[in-house]
């Protein structure tokens, strides 16, 4: 088989199984090292290396180490805005994820039928039923309601380290205007805001709501990303210059980080664009970009800790601690992925994947 320049991996796929070359698991195997040689796009394998992020060595660095000294709640805090009558799974596998990880403590906020649903799936998540959608409440009482649904969040915000918004939160009006306020309110405090599916939503027509705010993270998959780009830059998807239109999203949201989700992951704080393409699963379920955005949470989480113990001096590259998060979140979750296929195969579920996120991250970090 000859592999020429320029071909994609699909392509490259194909080509090995005609050549008879491997048995289909082997030819998934070879897509790891064909990407790194080739580039995902085909592009220049200089510049696929160039781009490529040191993951294992920033979840290394930023991973911490046990401390007897250490109490409950420092190895982190996160909360997750999202969960309605439609969606229950996302918030869960979001929340669930960043407590596998290593989290202390993750918090719930969603609707009043969601909760005891989401309760029921674990007794490890906190869960607030606080959420409004329009249906249960009458139009006189929606001003009342709104400033009742802000006040519950924002008396627990100063505790989290990071919210993640938008898992499974639907696009009722009511509900998405009391999440804009409750995105203010964290801005306000400064706490870091990972913006995901329905928050993404929700976001793209109201981009001051993270407009030059550092510590928002946007996670967009495909769709959510052409709306964002066709919002923001007021043009198409261009995948010739994929580094270069991300570098552009980012900086034109005023430096705010979007991790782009796909075959390979893209990140970009509007400075740099980094690349994460170790090998994940062929399988496209529904509720990895969930798991994705709950490890996010945790690994912003911590290197924000490692920056300020380390009074901003750091070892590893790149610096910010958003780009550092994005980095050893999605590669932890794409070797999470590749284990629980290689075990699961076609019916690999994101529960599967959930379920080796502490052995990839021991594979990498063991505890001790
Ligand atoms: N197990 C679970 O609980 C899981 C729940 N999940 C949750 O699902 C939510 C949506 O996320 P997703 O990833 O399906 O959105 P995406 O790919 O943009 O849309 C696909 C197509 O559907 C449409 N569309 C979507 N939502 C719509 C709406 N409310 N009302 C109307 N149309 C809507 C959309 O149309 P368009 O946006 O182009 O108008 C597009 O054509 C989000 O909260 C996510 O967290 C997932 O995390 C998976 C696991
Ligand atoms: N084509 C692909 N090949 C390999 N991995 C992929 C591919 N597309 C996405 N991924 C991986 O899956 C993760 C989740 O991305 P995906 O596009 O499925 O998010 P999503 O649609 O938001 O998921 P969710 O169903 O949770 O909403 C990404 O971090 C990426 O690593
Ligand atoms: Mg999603």
């Amino acid at each position: 088989m000859i592999v020429k320049h320029g071909m994609n991996y699909l392509s490259v796929l194909n080509s090995a199984r005609n050549h008879k070359l491997a048995p289909p698991l082997a030819v998934l195997r070879r897509q790891q090292f064909l990407i790194r040689v080739l580039g995902v796009r085909g592009e220049n394998i200089m510049q696929e290396s160039k781009f490529e992020a040191d993951a294992d060595n920033i979840l290394r660095a930023i991973t911490p180490v046990f401390d007897p000294n250490r109490h409950k709640g420092q190895a982190g805090k996160v909360a997750v805005i999202g969960g309605c009558r439609e969606y229950t799974g996302a918030p869960y596998f979001a929340a669930i994820s960043a407590l596998k990880i290593g989290a202390d403590l993750s918090h719930v906020f969603c609707t009043k039928d969601a909760a005891p649903v989401i309760k029921s799936y674990s007794p490890e998540l906190i869960v607030h039923p606080v959420l409004e959608e329009s249906y249960s409440v009458g139009d006189r009482d929606k001003d009342h309601m709104s400033r009742r649904v802000v006040a519950e969040v924002d008396k627990w915000m100063e505790r989290f380290d990071c919210l993640v918004v938008g898992p499974g939160l639907g696009r009722d009006p009511f509900l998405l205007d009391c999440v804009s306020e409750i995105i203010k309110q964290a801005r306000q405090a400064s706490i870091p805001i990972i913006i995901d599916g329905d928050g993404l939503f929700l976001v793209t027509d109201n981009l001051g709501l993270v407009s030059g705010y550092p510590l928002a993270i946007l996670t967009p998959n495909v769709n959510e990303y052409k709306r964002l780009v066709q919002k923001v830059l007021n043009c198409e998807v261009n995948d010739q210059d994929a580094h270069g239109q991300l570098l552009s999203l980012a900086k034109q949201i005023g430096g705010v980080t979007v991790l782009r989700k796909g075959m390979s992951d893209l990140i970009s704080d509007g400075e740099i664009v980094k690349s994460v393409s170790n090998y994940g699963s062929p399988r496209r379920c529904g509720g990895q970009g969930d798991i994705l955005s709950g490890s996010v949470a945790v690994f912003l989480s911590w290197a924000r800790q490692l920056i300020s113990a380390n009074e901003g001096n750091l070892i590893i590259s790149p610096t910010n601690p958003t780009m550092l998060g994005c980095i050893a979140g999605s590669a932890l979750l794409r070797k999470a992925a590749s284990l629980a296929f290689e075990d699961r195969k076609r019916s690999t579920l994101t529960t599967d994947i959930i379920e080796c996120l502490g052995r990839s991250l021991e594979d990498i970090c063991p505890a001790c």
